[in-house]
């Protein structure tokens, strides 16, 4: 389905809150709530109007006839709304409208539009039906304006009156007035024009590779595109599980269900017809790959193969959407034979799948330009004296703060556990163990593989501890937040208080995490969020973003390692390399000439990238 024609519709994506493309099933129900009529619309269109009156409407359109809805009264189930899925009942009608399928970031929006909307509207005085006769007004429908911040305070107003009728459900808690949370406009942090220039790409059809130096925000704006897809038909999956759980999804060997790849083509297509399996194959439309870096050309044609072969078309990869990330100067694929294994840009099939290439080049994770300057230049492997002595001297760096350690990356996984546990031992006090909890015990390898916290968390008063999950972006208590465990509370669960880097102290409850496994299986797990942060490995850092850290890089043995290391940092101030050598940095030369060539294709285009965007999408369907 292609969700914009041109680049032309930057912004009018449907993010304004006003309409979805979606499931609809309308459904008439009966004094006891049976549905007795029911309307399948499996493409709908559904719109947020007001009419003559300035009443809120919701239009449902099929193709051929709309229906309208006014939205007086009525119950908002909302609970399935990040799959994508809410109910909206009309309770003086008894019609029901399941709304499902729908791009779960678009949904949230049009949701709060919606809710703030009619509590704004509840504040004004409505027209009787005697005077709506008297007003005579040609019938009208309008979309509704974006939310504004004076919709919001006139919604604020109306909750904070105690007796104020509550004629709508958003979430259980709104039923109870003490419990209403006081509302705001919608929090989403905004792309930058790069990314809503990629994102407009990948939602006209196209398939987008997109790159990007560490800390552009790919996987960011990955997110987003994954909330702008239809769920249903949308896979989210990274090279590495750890990847795949910043972004919601699966590692891409879950998905393709053949193991490793390594068996023949005939066995691979074998394996991926197993029933769970070939449903992946079948009903996905839009397939999205973080950490592209890491994926083996080899790999990468089979899937391609299969997927014409599952799928019966000629078409490249059998006519799915594809939309891959990464940075290829980053963490190569894991060879386990002597020769270096190929990257993905070098299989057979990556020309003919890729039909746009595009660059962010807008850095977010560091401010400071000198030290993006010194990274930039370690990306591509051309270290100066300037940036040796920098680094060199970054080893007398003192980044401990507040009783908070600096994170030591390391080059190899066994230094990262031994280091923990000695850690661990060394402090003075007791262990308490926090086990998890796991949808299904039996799976805890498949759950291990992709979950970004451990089964069992050991913990100590005075251990080095990060955050697994963004609790709070505005409080600064993001994914890979520094702090330090400062007491447990007292009670029989004796969860731990952390303080942070950024200054909060917060007590941690345990947290869920939901994975797919092969089969359309989900599994979850319900931890505290929280690991050991005395060490971890550089392969585990990758696509983090660190407050403060500690790099010994002698034993550095990939390309693109010590990049990637050296990135995880948000400032030169909250970095210590301990044995800086140049050699270490090494930047692979196959990439280099890759993203030369790609730079060279599209110069003349760059003068400005909207204008570059719009050319290369209406005009040439592929660059390369
Ligand atoms: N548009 C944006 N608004 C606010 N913050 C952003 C935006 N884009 C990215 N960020 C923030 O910048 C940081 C880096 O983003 P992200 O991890 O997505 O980068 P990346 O390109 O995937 O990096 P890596 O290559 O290391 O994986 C994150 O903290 C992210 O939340
Ligand atoms: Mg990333």
């Amino acid at each position: 389905m292609k969700y914009v024609s041109t680049i032309a519709a930057i912004g009018q994506y449907g993010d304004d809150g006003a309409q979805l493309q979606c499931s609809v099933v309308v459904e008439r129900l009966n004094s006891s709530g049976q549905a007795t009529k029911r309307q399948v619309i499996r493409k709908a269109a559904v719109f947020l109007g007001r009419n003559e009156f300035q009443e809120i409407i919701l239009r449902v359109h099929n193709g051929k006839v709309p229906e309208s809805y006014t939205l007086k009264e009525f119950q908002l189930f909302t609970r399935f709304a990040k799959d994508g899925k809410c109910t909206v009942k009309l309770l003086p009608e008894n019609v029901q409208v399941l709304i499902s399928d729908c791009p779960p970031h678009l949904l949230n929006i049009f949701l709060k539009t919606l809710s703030i909307k009619h509590q704004a509207w509840q504040t004004s005085k409505p027209m009787t039906d005697r005077e709506k006769l008297k007003a005579c007004l040609p019938r009208s429908f309008e979309t509704i304006s974006p939310l504004q911040q004076k919709d919001v305070q006139k919604a604020n107003e109306l909750r904070s009156k105690v007796n104020a009728p509550v004629d709508f459900v958003i979430a259980p808690q709104a039923l109870h007035p003490s419990k209403k949370p006081t509302l705001s406009l919608p929090a989403a942090r905004k792309l930058n024009k790069e990314q809503a220039t990629v994102l407009s790409a990948v939602l006209s059809g196209k398939n987008v590779f997109f790159t990007g130096s560490a800390g552009t925000g790919k996987s960011f704006l990955l997110k987003r595109i994954v909330g702008s897809l239809p769920p249903k038909s949308t896979y989210a999956t990274a090279s590495t599980g750890v990847a795949a759980c910043h972004i919601g999804g699966t590692t891409l060997h879950n998905f393709a269900g053949i193991g490793s790849g390594s068996a023949p083509l005939e066995q691979c297509i074998e394996l991926a017809q197993r029933p769970g399996v070939l449903q992946h194959w079948t009903s996905c439309r839009h397939l999205i790959i973080d950490e592209i870096s890491m994926v083996e050309a080899q790999f990468f044609d089979k899937l391609e193969a299969i997927a014409r072969c599952l799928r019966r078309s000629t078409e490249p990869f059998g006519g799915i959407h594809l939309i891959v990330c990464g940075d290829f100067l980053q963490l190569p694929p894991v060879s386990k034979e002597k020769d270096k294994a190929a990257f993905c840009f070098q299989s057979r099939s990556w020309r003919k799948c890729i039909h746009l290439n595009m660059e962010l080049t807008e850095v977010r994770r560091q401010t400071d330009q000198s030290f993006i300057s010194l990274l930039q230049a370690v990306r591509v492997g051309r270290v100066t004296e300037e940036v040796t002595a920098k680094l060199i001297k970054s080893a007398y760096h003192k980044i401990e703060r507040d009783g908070i350690l600096a994170t030591r990356l390391c080059t190899h996984k066994d230094d990262v556990e031994l280091t923990n546990d000695n850690k661990l031992q060394q402090l003075p006090g007791s262990v308490r163990v926090f086990e998890a909890v796991d949808s299904d015990p039996a799976l805890v390898k498949t759950i291990d593989s992709q979950s970004p916290v451990s089964r069992l968390l050991q913990l100590k008063v005075g251990a080095q501890v990060m955050l697994t999950k963004n609790l709070d972006v505005q409080r600064g208590l993001v994914n890979g937040a520094r702090g330090v465990v400062v007491d447990f509370q007292p009670g029989k669960l004796g969860l731990p208080r952390v303080r942070f880097m950024c200054g909060t102290t917060e007590a941690l409850k345990p947290e869920r995490w939901m994975f797919k496994a092969g089969g359309g299986l989900y599994l979850s797990r319900q931890q505290l969020p929280l690991k050991l942060a005395w060490a971890i490995s550089i392969h585990k850092s990758q696509g983090m973003t660190l407050d403060c850290v500690e790099i010994s890089l002698a034993r550095v043995f990939e390309r693109g390692q010590a990049y990637v290391a050296l990135s995880r940092a948000k400032s030169l101030e909250g970095l210590r390399v301990m044995d800086f050598d140049p050699h270490v940095v090494r930047a692979d030369p196959d990439v280099l000439h890759f993203y030369s060539k790609l730079r060279k294709e599209r110069l003349l285009l760059q003068v400005s990238f909207w204008l570059y965007a719009s050319f290369v999408l209406t005009v040439r369907p592929n660059v390369l």
